[in-house]
Order: structure tokens, then sequence, then C-alpha cells
């Protein structure tokens, strides 16, 4: 099995449209320098609207500047490409929320006044993300626009409460059902700059889709959604080397491949330019017109960008100031005698109400919003909401090349949910009237309130160019995730891709053990077979299961929690489950630290002349250090999914030597009682009396005494065992202690991981 697919085939392949960087011709209203825009967007997502009389739906005509004309012209572009591309791309189910009186809470210790406080960060929101919207979540700095991302998503869960709906029904966030709705696209991007955008993108397609589906089906499918991000030209780059824009749209891309029904995303448009940024929302504005569900934050969005949103909704102190359609926002406020004036971005002048800017009162407009959402919720049939010609594409999308007797109008009656059924209909019905739609799509309310199955894809085009004569045919393939033993060996091929590809670190860490081998060998030199050295090699052995222990914990402590808020996004949007993620990473751990400290101790062993006696113990030496080096390691791994990388760093040596110093000139009956139970647990002293015991217990006979020496104490191994109280040191004990070491501390890593990605 192979993770890269035919790159170079693919890529030729999928070399289709120019992306969604590139402008292809406009046919948007804008003529330079002045451009006329009558009060209502024209034309399919022509967007000139850029002041707040305008935003009101009033018949004013404004001129524009050259700048927003452009910028226009090219958010056009964006989504005239978007539609240009004309894929027949992954139309779900819908999934409409509604959530009311969410709150969230956190509790912290308060230092000052020495007790824990709790601080209620949402206070009971309510409102409604639909299917076919792109809704923006738009407030102040700190006004918890992630925060209810997060809570929407279900990324936090722990302090919060509230009741959330989908498609009617009660459903917990924690629940495994909500979960499989939605994926949480985070502002940075944490993408493995190792692998290619194809490697990447397969990857995913592997893990979210499994082997259920055939690699030419998921070739297929990724060529189809890179093209419809604009990154098929980048399927063989390196995702290291793409643009900021470029690593978002990736992040969406990978998303895109289980095809959820809902995407949140928070901030994608931070860092962009104008012009990736109005490409990076006509994407989601084209997704959503698919009938997804699109929930975002954005910070202060230019007049075009905020025009293309479908919905908004507004947070300030942890309450809803606004809630509905983009259009209705200036009314609203007007309403409340906060007039916008004109040529202003509403969405500047909805901020700096929320900063207080405008001396009004928060709590009045906070209360004017819950009034309107109950209004609306209440007076206008949901179908409504939506735009006539959105269904209208949306109807068309998806039509697998039927014919459509209802006019536009008509169609507006309908509700998402029965378009999505119909979309889903048989090719042979064809020549649908309303009546026959609405009877296709009988209310059946169990299915519409399912959740639906993790993955429903819809089957991308395999011949893009055919795409226009072909009727297109539906595919909702029920997909299963990969296994758990393919998971395992597809992260395992990540792990060694990235090794092979990054191959810096590893050498490193294999070259400081060979370094360090001589330089220590050099030091002690000969020092093994002597009876007049045993002391250099004492040191010499505390010295190397010291270093043993250092490089296998410090190596962990420090990536782990790096990996950590990988693993928490991807874990999160179910690309794997954890069992496989923490097997292939000690797979690969495991081994390659065993070979380090291999490499160190053959190495050292020679020069220190510890090697030319009975081979076996040898072998025991090898084994202890290696078991030390790995009990370290399993510590090391428990301490960076525990602790802040910062205190993981400070906490993880001192945990390495508070378990040395019951190792190293301490003897059993010195140890105050109260720490007699670390002297056991001590996997460093095990390892080291273990390594003691090889050299100089098992019935080594007398050492040598140079010639040139008078008396050699420690002629006798026995003696020098008795002397340091470790005579009666077992070897077993000492192997079992270690292994039990490693195993316990994995496990509890598990635990802490699972508890982690589980009690969010
Ligand atoms: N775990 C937490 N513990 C304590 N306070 C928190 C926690 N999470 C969020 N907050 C607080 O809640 C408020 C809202 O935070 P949030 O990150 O949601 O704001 P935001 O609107 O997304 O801000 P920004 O636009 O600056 O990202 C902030 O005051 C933040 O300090």
């Amino acid at each position: 099995m192979t993770l890269l697919p035919d790159i170079k085939a693919a890529d030729a392949a999928c070399c289709v449209g120019g992306g969604g960087d590139t402008s292809s011709n406009s046919t948007c209203t804008g003529d330079g320098h002045s451009a006329h825009y009558s009060g209502q967007s024209k034309g399919n997502g022509c967007l000139g609207i850029n002041c707040c009389t305008l935003a009101a739906g009033s018949e004013t005509s404004i001129n524009e500047t050259s700048s927003s004309a452009s910028s226009a012209a090219k958010v056009n572009n964006n989504l005239n490409e978007l539609q240009a591309h004309n894929y027949h791309f992954s139309q779900c189910q819908p999934v409409d929320i509604e959530f009311s009186n969410v709150r969230y809470e956190v509790r912290k210790f308060s230092f000052p006044e020495r007790k824990f406080v709790t601080k209620e960060i949402l206070h009971g929101l309510q409102g409604d993300f639909r299917s076919g919207e792109l809704t923006a979540i738009m407030g102040p700095s700190g006004a918890g626009k992630s925060t209810l991302l997060n809570v929407m998503s279900g990324f936090c869960a722990t302090g919060v409460t509230g009741n959330i709906r989908v498609n009617g029904k009660p459903m917990a966030t924690t629940s495994d059902r909500f979960r499989q709705l939605s994926c949480y696209i985070h502002q940075d991007d944490l993408l493995r700059p190792q692998l290619m955008v194809g490697e990447i993108m397969l990857l995913a397609a592997h893990l979210k889709l499994g082997f259920g589906v055939t690699k030419a089906h998921k070739l297929n499918l990724i060529k189809h959604i890179l093209s419809l991000l604009g990154l098929e030209h980048r399927y063989n780059v390196y995702t290291g080397k793409l643009s900021g824009g470029q690593k978002k749209r990736l992040a969406i891309a990978l998303e895109l491949i289980s095809n959820p029904p809902v995407l949140y995303l928070d901030e994608p448009t931070t860092g962009l330019d104008s012009s990736s940024c109005s490409s990076c929302v006509a994407l989601l504005k084209k997704l959503a017109s698919q009938g997804h569900t699109i929930v975002c934050t954005i910070h202060q969005p230019s007049a075009l960008i905020f025009e293309m949103f479908d919905k908004l909704y507004t947070v300030v102190d942890g309450h809803c100031m606004y809630q509905g359609r983009i259009q209705e926002l200036v009314p609203f406020l007007a309403d409340q005698q906060l007039v916008c004036p004109s040529y202003h971005n509403p969405a500047d002048y909805l901020l700096e109400v929320a900063v207080g800017e405008h001396q009004c009162d928060l709590n009045n407009l906070i209360e004017a919003a819950n009034k309107k959402y109950y209004e609306d919720a209440h007076q206008k049939p949901y179908t409504n909401h939506l735009n006539v010609s959105r269904i209208v594409t949306t109807i068309r999308d998806s039509m697998s090349g039927k014919k459509l007797n209802t006019s536009s109008q008509e169609l507006s009656t309908l509700g998402m949910s029965q378009l999505a059924r119909y979309s889903y209909a048989e090719p042979s019905q064809q020549e649908l009237g309303l009546e026959e739609i609405k009877a296709l799509n009988a209310p059946a309310p169990d299915e519409l309130d399912q959740p639906l199955a993790e993955g429903t894809i819809a089957d991308p085009d395999p011949n893009p160019d055919q795409t226009a004569k072909t009727s297109k045919k539906k595919l909702r393939t029920d997909v299963s995730s990969a296994s758990f033993l393919m998971q395992y060996l597809l992260l395992m091929q990540r792990i060694l891709i990235c090794a092979r590809r990054s191959y810096f670190l590893l050498l490193a860490r294999i070259a400081s053990h060979i370094f360090i081998g001589v330089i220590f060998g050099y030091l002690y030199m000969n020092v093994g077979n002597s009876a007049h050295s045993v002391l250099g090699n004492y040191v010499y052995l505390y010295g190397s299961i010291l270093l043993l222990v250092y490089t296998g914990k410090m190596a962990v402590v420090l990536t782990f929690p790096l990996e950590i808020d990988m693993l928490t996004r991807e874990h999160f949007n179910r690309w794997y489950k954890l069992g496989p993620y923490f097997l292939s990473l000690i797979s690969f751990e495991i081994p390659f630290q065993s070979l380090c400290t291999a490499l160190y101790i053959v190495i050292s062993a020679r020069l220190t002349d510890n090697d030319s006696g009975e081979p076996f113990r040898m072998y025991y030496f090898i084994l202890l250090a290696i078991l030390a080096s790995l009990s370290a390691q399993a510590w090391g791994f428990f301490v960076g999914a525990t602790l802040p990388t910062k205190l993981a760093v400070f906490l993880g040596p001192i945990l390495a030597v508070m378990f040395s110093v019951f190792g190293f000139c301490t003897r059993y009956i010195d140890i105050t009682p109260l720490f007699r139970w670390m002297w056991h647990l001590s996997y460093f002293r095990a390892g080291f009396h273990g390594a003691l015991n090889a050299f100089y217990g098992l019935d080594r006979e007398f050492l040598e005494c140079p010639e040139n020496v008078i008396y050699c104490h420690f002629r006798s191994p026995k003696v020098f065992l008795k002397y340091m109280m470790i005579s009666d040191v077992h070897m077993s004990d000492c192997v079992l202690l270690m292994a039990l070491v490693i195993a316990v501390m994995h496990l509890l890593t598990v635990i802490t991981l699972w508890r982690k990605l589980n009690k969010r």
C-alpha cells in the first residue's frame, strides 16, 4: 500500500482551471472610477453594495472609488469562477442548528481571593445556523466569538449548558451523532510541512473514507476539491511552501473530503490579502449554496466581503447584539436610533456601536436583538429566509439532468430539506412540477431528523470535460472510516515519510549518541576489566544510564506537546482514533530510541573495555540501558501529554533527577522511610543497579589487578557489590520494573490524552 498517488499523472489530470486566485472575465458592473450600483445585488453574486444606505435596500446610487470597484469585480470574478467550474460537488443533506440559552462558564482558581471562581463567558445565547447559509460571527475582540464557535462545534464541552437542536431534535454537543455533523477549522493552520498537498489529501481521504471507497474515486474527489479551492496546481507542492491563503484553503479542502454538512471556521480570512480574503469567502459561499451550513468568525470585513455573507451573528461581551440577514442590519440599527451614515461600511459601524462609540445602551440593543430573533422565528417561515436565486442554483446544481417545470417563485416555497431530498431522487424522475416535488419530498421526519452517516459523499465527476454533456450521477456512499489497522498503517506511513524528509533532527539524535559514546569511552578508557578502576567504571555506568535517561525523556518532552495540538484537531475532525495514533507514534519512537541507545552502548563499551568479558554481560547491559531509556521516554510522553510545554521542559529533568538520586551512591538504609517508595519505583535505580550487577554480579570471577598496583580493594566483584549494598539485586526484578514502568506510563499517557480529547 502506498500513500503516494501517481503524482505526475494525477497532477496532469487535475490541471483544470486557473484556481481561485486568478481572475477571469468579469461580469460585474464595475466601470473603473465610478461604478453605479443599484440597491440590490445583481446577478449571481455580483456584489456592488458598499454602504449602509444600499444595504438597507434603498434604490439610491452611489459613486464607488476605483479600488472598491475593482474589489467588487474581483469578488464577482471569484464567485463566477467558482460557478464556472460547474463541479458537481457534494450536495449534502441539510442540517439546521438551533440553540437557546447557551451558556459557557469557566472555573478558575483566583489567587487574590484564594478560592475557585466561576466566570460566565456566554450569557444565554440563542440563534440558529441554517443549511445553505453562510453565517458570520462578528464582535469586538474578547466578545466571545471563538468561544461561541468552540461551544457550537462541540470543541468546548465542559462548562457548557443550554439547548441545541439539530433539525429540530435535541442533541448534546458531546454526542457522537452531533460530532459527525461538523468539522472545525482553526485559525492557525497546523499542517505537516514535510507532506505534499496531494499526499496529505490522499492520506486524509484514506483515513476519512476508509478502504471501502476505491483509490480512483478518492483521487477524483481530491482533484475535484482542489480544483474547487484553486489548489490543483499545488498538488505536488510541500505544504510548508504554501502561502497563508493556500494553507487555509488546504485546511478547508482536507475537511471537505468527508463532506461534513456543517463547517465551523475560526477567522478563516485573518492574515489574508483582500483578494485571497474575497476568494476564501466566495468559496465558503459556494459551499453554503450547496447545502452546507457554514459558520465562521470574522474580524472587520470590508463592505464587499460583509455583503457576501447571508447572515450575521454579533456577539458583545457574551451576549447577542444582532442576528439576522445582512441586509436587515442597517434597518435594525436604525430602529434603535443608530443610523449608519451613507458610504460607511455597516460592519465597521456595527463594531463601533459594539465598542460603545455611538452612545447607545447596549442592553437595549441586546434586548431588541432577542426580540427580533423570536419575531423572525415565529413569523417568517424558514424558506422565506432563503433567496430565490440561491434555491434555484441549489436545485439546478442538484438536478442530475432533470427538467424542472417550476418557477423560481414557486421553488422558494420549498424548504432546503425538500430540495435536498429532491436532489437525491432517481434520475428517471424527469420533468417534475412543484406538486410532484412536494410529493416526492413528502415529510419523512425520522429520516430528516437523523444525523448524517459519517462521510456521506457525492460522486465527483471523473471527467470534468464531460460534465455539461452527461447527466451527473449522484452517488451517496455510506462510507466507513479506515479500520484500526489501516489507520495505524497510514499514520505509520505518514511518520516515516515525515522522518525521511526531515531527517536532520533524527540524524542529530543518532550523531549525538555516537559522539557522546566516543567522548565517554575516551574518558573512561579501559576501566571495564580492571580491579583498580572499578569506581571509574561505576561512574561510567552511572553517567551512561543518566545520559540515556535524559535523551530518552527530553526528545519527547520537547516535541510531544507540539504533536498534541495537531492530534486534538485531527482527532476532533474524526481523521483517526487515539489508539492507532499513539501506537504508530511509539512504533517509531521506541525502535529509534533503542537504536540510539544501542549505538551509544556498543561504542562506549568497546572503548571502556566492558565488552571483552563474557558476552551475556554486554547483552544484559544493552537490554537494561534500552529499558531505562524507554522508561524515561514513556515518562516523557506522560509529562508532555499532561503539562504545558514550558512546564514540561522544566519538570521533565526534575523528575529524571529525582529518580536518578535513588540510584547513585544512595543506599537503601540511608533513605528516609518516607521516600523509600521512590527507591522501589525508580526505573533509573533499576537500570543502574541492573547494569552494575550485569558486570560485577552473576558469579563474575576476580578482576585483574595491574602489576604496578600494590593493592586492589575491589578485586573481588562481590566485595564491590556488597560495599555498594546491591549484592541482592535480581536482574529479573530490574527488567520487570522497567517493563512495568514503560507499560504503565504509556497507559497513563493514553488515558490522559483520551481525557483531553474527549472531556473538552
Ligand atoms: N478558558 C478560559 N478561561 C478564562 N477566560 C476565558 C477562557 N476562554 C475564553 N475566555 C475569555 O472569554 C472572553 C472571550 O474570549 P474569545 O476568545 O471567545 O473572544 P473573541 O471574541 O474570539 O476574541 P478575539 O477576536 O480577540 O479572538 C475573553 O475575555 C477571554 O479572556
